[in-house]
């Protein structure tokens, strides 16, 4: 039992930030009705750039930074992420302390006027900022203009109602929890769009020393979800990619097997390397985390072999 009378819960205040936030409150009340849950709303960096690319403003990291100081400085105890904005390496003395079950991980396709990608005409007009997105649908519709398209949620569906884009890509995850399905004409098959490393699970930050947090935030945790997405970032951490990298990755579970697939586009398009492994996981815990890493490095490796190390560094040196 816990000793804890008060939890604070760094956030920002995006409305999809919030909601994250709010659900992890309210499942934590749920489980120690005494405990006093509190939410500690902040301003990131990455919240006040809003015109420039992320590529060109350090990444993802930017949207992190204040929670984890906050964190340090022990004015919060967790810090809620969508776990596909979370870098692949942890800065010293903060874990993530629960990996939540993982939500529909696909892309969402959103239009006024057009039912599907396969609808689009020629040369329409699709927004997104991420260049895993965008090196997919290119591969898959060369004939179509990707225009940038940042902000939050909201802000984007906005900028799509005001005519700017034919069409966005949104992740199916961040409507669903806004309560926004109706927008989504269909999901992008992850034949076309893989998604993110990560996308569609929620990751609880705390510090590594705090065995009372770490112990109150054990039943959020979801073994299957966390396996798979330790794959992933596995992959993506020996691919030395951030979050703001063309590089898709996405594991599953069937039958005891882990399974893997990753892809590695350049951004035009023109490109698009994909790899996939699977193996068995066994009883364990420990040995299953090294088993699920172990199969992201294979995948790693066998996209570095297609040449993936070359597309990204090009990336990079243009970034
Ligand atoms: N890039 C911002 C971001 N970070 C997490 C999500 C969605 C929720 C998730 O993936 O868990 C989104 C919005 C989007 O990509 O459309």
């Amino acid at each position: 039992m816990t000793t804890l009378t008060t939890l604070n819960i760094a956030t920002r205040q995006s409305p999809l930030a919030l909601w994250q936030a709010e659900h992890i409150q309210a499942r934590l009340q749920a489980l120690y009705p005494s405990l006093t849950v509190n939410l500690v709303p902040m301003v990131t960096q990455g919240d006040k750039i809003l015109d420039t690319p992320l590529a060109k403003i350090g990444g993802k990291g930017l949207f992190v930074k204040e929670l984890e100081q906050a964190l340090y400085e022990k004015r919060a105890d967790i810090a809620v992420h969508s776990l596909k904005d979370v870098p692949m390496v942890l800065p010293e003395g903060l874990t993530l302390g629960a990996y939540c079950e993982r939500e529909q991980p696909t892309d969402a396709f959103i239009s006024n006027h057009y039912a599907s990608l396969d609808a689009l005409p020629q040369g329409a007009k699709l927004g997104t900022s991420s260049l895993r997105r965008q090196c997919q649908i290119q591969q898959y519709r060369p004939d179509l203009e990707i225009i940038s398209l940042r902000g939050n949620v909201g802000t984007r569906l906005a900028k799509l109602d005001a005519g700017e884009y034919d069409a966005i890509i949104l992740a199916t995850s961040g409507l669903t929890r806004l309560g926004l399905t109706d927008r989504i004409r269909h999901e992008l098959d992850t034949h076309i769009s893989l998604p993110a490393v990560g996308q569609g699970a929620l990751a609880i930050e705390c510090r590594s020393d705090d065995a009372d947090v770490l112990a109150l935030l054990k039943p959020l945790n979801d073994e299957p979800s966390r396996l798979c997405v330790m794959a992933e970032r596995a992959m993506n951490r020996h691919l030395q990619g951030g979050c703001q990298v063309p590089i898709a990755g996405f594991a599953t579970i069937q039958n005891g097997q882990i399974y893997l697939q990753g892809r590695v586009g350049s951004v035009d398009g023109k490109t698009l390397l994909k790899a996939e492994h699977h193996n068995a996981l066994v009883d364990d815990v420990r040995e299953s985390e090294q088993i699920a890493e172990a199969v992201g490095v294979v995948v790693a490796e066998a996209l570095i072999a297609q040449g993936a190390d070359k597309i990204l560094a090009q990336i990079y040196q243009d970034g």
